[in-house]
């Protein structure tokens, strides 16, 4: 029997020096799960993604990604296997759009050209980047198109699991609403899971099939964006619905 839970977080807690940033968290996340993260700003919601690649491993508790425990597993393998987007652009300069796309199948599949050159038509196309901008340089592109090439680049190992840490926190309104568009058609396109972190209440609601909401290393509700809406779990959710929390 397959498990259809492909992160599972139990019991996490993470302790910073002295400070408690997170307290005692528990959820699953289901296989082609779209969850977005929502809260006030600190409450620890990139520390929570961070522990999903394991580039933060919690102080207590663990976290079961595809069966296996942060922990005990072999991190560079893991993070080869989930893809990791992140606010503004990360790109290299020095790299074309097309090279930027392929660093990491190109890192993992060294001989292979066409088959590079196939997975950076393919994933140029589902990010909808014209093939015109390949032989471009990040300078030469919008705050969008570098973002797209950026989701393009982490989506390029065809990863299971995709982490998204404010991923459209760096461009304009109209950019942000087309980036969004296109999130929701490749993760109904792929199939793929995904854990979106975000400040914004509407694109939370908009994106998540489900929505985690924190306050202070706490999770006050986690649940479809409908039910959400319908039974906020407490004040705190009810503030954030009517974007009133500070
Ligand atoms: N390496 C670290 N050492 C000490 N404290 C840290 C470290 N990383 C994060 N923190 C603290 O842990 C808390 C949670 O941080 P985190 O980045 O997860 O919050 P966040 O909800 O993503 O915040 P924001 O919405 O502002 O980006 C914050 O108070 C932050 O200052």
């Amino acid at each position: 029997m397959t498990d259809s839970k492909i992160i599972r977080y139990e019991n996490i807690s993470m302790v910073y020096s002295d400070s408690q940033v997170i307290s005692d968290i528990n959820f699953e996340v289901k296989k082609g799960e779209f969850v977005t993260v929502i809260g006030s700003s600190g409450c620890g919601k990139t520390t929570l993604l961070k522990m999903a690649n394991g580039l933060i491993i919690p102080t207590s508790g663990n976290v079961i990604v595809n069966g296996k425990n942060t922990r005990q597993t072999d991190l560079t393998s893991l993070r080869r296997s989930i893809g990791y987007c992140v606010q503004g652009s990360v790109l290299f300069p020095h790299m074309t759009v097309a090279k930027n796309i392929a660093y990491v199948p190109n890192l993992l599949n060294k001989r292979d050209r066409k088959k590079i050159d196939a997975a950076v038509d393919k994933w140029m196309n589902i990010v909808g980047l014209e093939f015109s901008m390949k032989e471009r340089y990040p300078y030469q592109l919008s705050g969008g198109q570098q973002q797209r090439v950026g989701i393009a680049r982490s989506l390029a190992v065809s990863p299971e699991i995709l982490l998204m840490d404010e991923p459209f926190g760096s461009v304009d309104e109209i950019t942000r609403g087309m980036l969004q568009d296109e999130i929701i058609r490749i993760h109904e396109q792929t199939g793929i899971t995904i854990l979106f972190v975000t400040h914004d209440i509407n694109e939370a609601m908009r994106l998540g099939t489900k929505v985690l909401v924190m306050d202070r290393g706490c999770v006050k509700q986690y649940d479809s964006p409908d039910a959400v809406r319908k039974n906020p779990a407490d004040e705190f959710v009810e503030k954030l619905l009517f974007r009133s929390v500070k």
